[in-house]
């Protein structure tokens, strides 16, 4: 019989990046599976460059294993030296896929079934090259959403377009004018090499098969039809996008590893409905020590329950490789703060269940620093969002979140001083997000919206829904293409 076409997944290490993608391939089988033309996943993987990326890593392919639902196999990559000496953390990223494009056309002419797809994550655009020689299709999986998917591609007009640095408003086409601030940091400073990789990104997206993104149809509609219409490519056409989202791994520990729910979770369980904020930076986020003093006063004075994820600052500084620890609460919260805060606040110093925590009746509001995932999470849950995005994409998630889906309330920040957020603005907008500030109109609105995009969520990814539909296309699409790859010189063999 035949080997199965396989689809090649091509994940960047972080969180917010591998998880997300094994669950579009997973979510792509299935899909297949119901027909005659079935389909395996093979996942090369670059070997993580931080101890937390690696044991991340290494947990999560342990947990898909012990699920056993799908075929899929992973397949390590060879180490290769990690650049020292970088600008940024798009360029350090870029340069380590680079330095890896050799060993991944190996591996995949290496392949003795038919290849679908090539699978690429948003850093991975060095890998189109492998796709064109060995003939086979190259599809990007867009991990944030579609509104940065449109800045990208965008973003070579818009240099032609815009001399010096952007003021005033930027035009994203599908999005309302967006103020500069609102921008990723790359696009910020013209002259610096991450700035040149961003344009280099949004020209090389056209040569794609099509773009997968982890969004819905319903999230995203106006940014959606302006690549659809080639308004934020002047007028030529863009890759197919692919809207297949939320795609959400739910899957945790086995049972044997869950004797009782997680501390956060029992904590929650004795709160009122609806009345916790949650805060949570992401699996990087981590703030000065100044600026944890704004947060403890901003909650102390609005009065509300909390549950604050509170991480503490890296040892190792290197770009990219820059890890939390476990906070030392002690050492970095107001003195008296616990003692006074006690039974309407939790600090949580290590990393925390966020889905479940996110999931439970009693959390009624999130601040969150805006990562893709930290958005579809809450919106999967209907919890509405207190938006302070820290760096990358996030700027950009956050006007999405506020302007384009309406479902948080702002905060009023400081960028240039590293998104400096004072206790008085941030017990404003908790009152505001949480209740007791006034201006509860926009709050029910913001509300009354995550409770809308959870139902438009949930059904996009039913069989008669939007994503369910897109994967359907993309699907079919797949199997079509297979194809053997060309076998090079230097092929491994699998
Ligand atoms: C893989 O490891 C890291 C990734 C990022 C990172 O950087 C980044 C830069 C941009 O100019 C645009 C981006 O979209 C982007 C995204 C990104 O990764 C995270 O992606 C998640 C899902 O897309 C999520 O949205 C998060 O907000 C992003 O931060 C940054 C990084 O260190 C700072 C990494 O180690
Ligand atoms: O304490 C934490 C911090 C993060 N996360 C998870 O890590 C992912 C973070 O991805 P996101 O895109 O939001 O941000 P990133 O961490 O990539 O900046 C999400 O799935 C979160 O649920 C978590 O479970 N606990």
């Amino acid at each position: 019989m035949a080997a199965k076409p396989t689809i090649v997944l091509l994940p960047a290490w972080g969180v917010g990046h591998f998880m997300p993608m094994i669950e579009a391939g997973k979510r792509m089988l299935q899909c297949c599976s119901s027909s005659s033309s079935a389909l395996s996943l093979t996942v090369l993987l670059m070997p993580a460059p931080t101890a937390q990326a690696v044991s991340d890593i290494a947990d999560h392919i342990r947990r898909e294993e012990e699920a056993g639902a799908v075929d899929i196999r992973f397949l390590h990559l060879p180490p290769v030296p990690l650049p020292t000496d970088h600008t940024g953390v798009e360029e350090w990223i870029s340069r380590i896929v680079q330095l890896h494009v050799p060993h991944i056309r190996a591996a995949v002419s290496g392949l003795t079934c038919p290849v679908a797809a090539l699978v690429l994550d948003i850093f991975f655009t060095p890998a189109l090259d492998v796709s064109r020689d060995l003939a086979v299709p190259a599809y990007v999986y867009f991990t944030s959403g579609a509104a940065m998917l449109a800045l990208l591609l965008r973003s070579p007009s818009l240099q032609e377009e815009v001399e010096g640095e952007f003021e005033g408003s930027v035009d994203v086409p599908g999005l309302p004018p967006v103020p500069p601030s609102f921008l990723p940091e790359t696009l910020l400073d013209k002259k610096s090499p991450t700035y040149a990789w961003f344009l280099y990104t949004g020209r090389r997206y056209m040569e794609a098969n099509g773009i997968i993104v982890n969004t819905a149809a319903e999230l995203e509609p106006g940014v959606l039809a302006a690549i659809a219409e080639g308004r934020c490519t002047r007028g030529a056409r863009a890759p197919t996008v692919y809207p297949i989202g939320p795609a959400i791994s739910l899957i945790t520990s086995p049972p044997a590893e869950q004797s009782q729910p997680h501390e956060c979770v029992r904590w929650l369980d004795s709160q009122p409905p609806s009345s916790v904020l949650f805060l949570c930076f992401g699996s990087k986020g981590m703030l000065p020590p100044a600026q944890v003093h704004e947060i403890a006063h901003g909650l102390e004075r609005s009065g509300h329950r909390f549950l604050w994820v509170l991480r503490g600052l890296p040892v190792d500084t290197t770009m990219g490789a820059r890890e939390p620890t476990d906070a030392n609460l002690a050492e970095l919260l107001p003195e008296g703060f616990l003692e006074k805060t006690k039974g309407r606040g939790l600090v949580w110093p290590t990393r925390a269940p966020q889905k479940e925590i996110l999931a439970h009746a009693a959390v009624g509001g999130f601040v969150t620093h805006c990562g893709w995932n930290s958005i579809l999470e809450s919106l999967w849950f209907g919890v509405p969002m207190l938006p302070w995005p820290l760096a990358a994409d996030q700027h950009l998630n956050a006007f999405a979140v506020v302007h384009g889906i309406g479902a948080a309330v702002p905060l009023e920040m400081d960028r240039e001083r590293g998104n400096y957020v004072e206790a008085a603005q941030l017990e404003r907008a908790v009152r505001s997000l949480m209740g007791g500030g006034g201006g509860e109109e926009g709050v029910n609105k913001a509300r009354e919206k995550a409770m809308e995009m959870k139902r438009a969520c949930r059904h996009a990814v039913e069989q008669s829904g939007s994503s369910h539909a897109s994967l359907q296309r993309l699907s079919e699409e797949l199997v079509g293409g297979a194809v053997l790859p060309k076998r090079g010189t230097n092929s491994y063999s699998f």
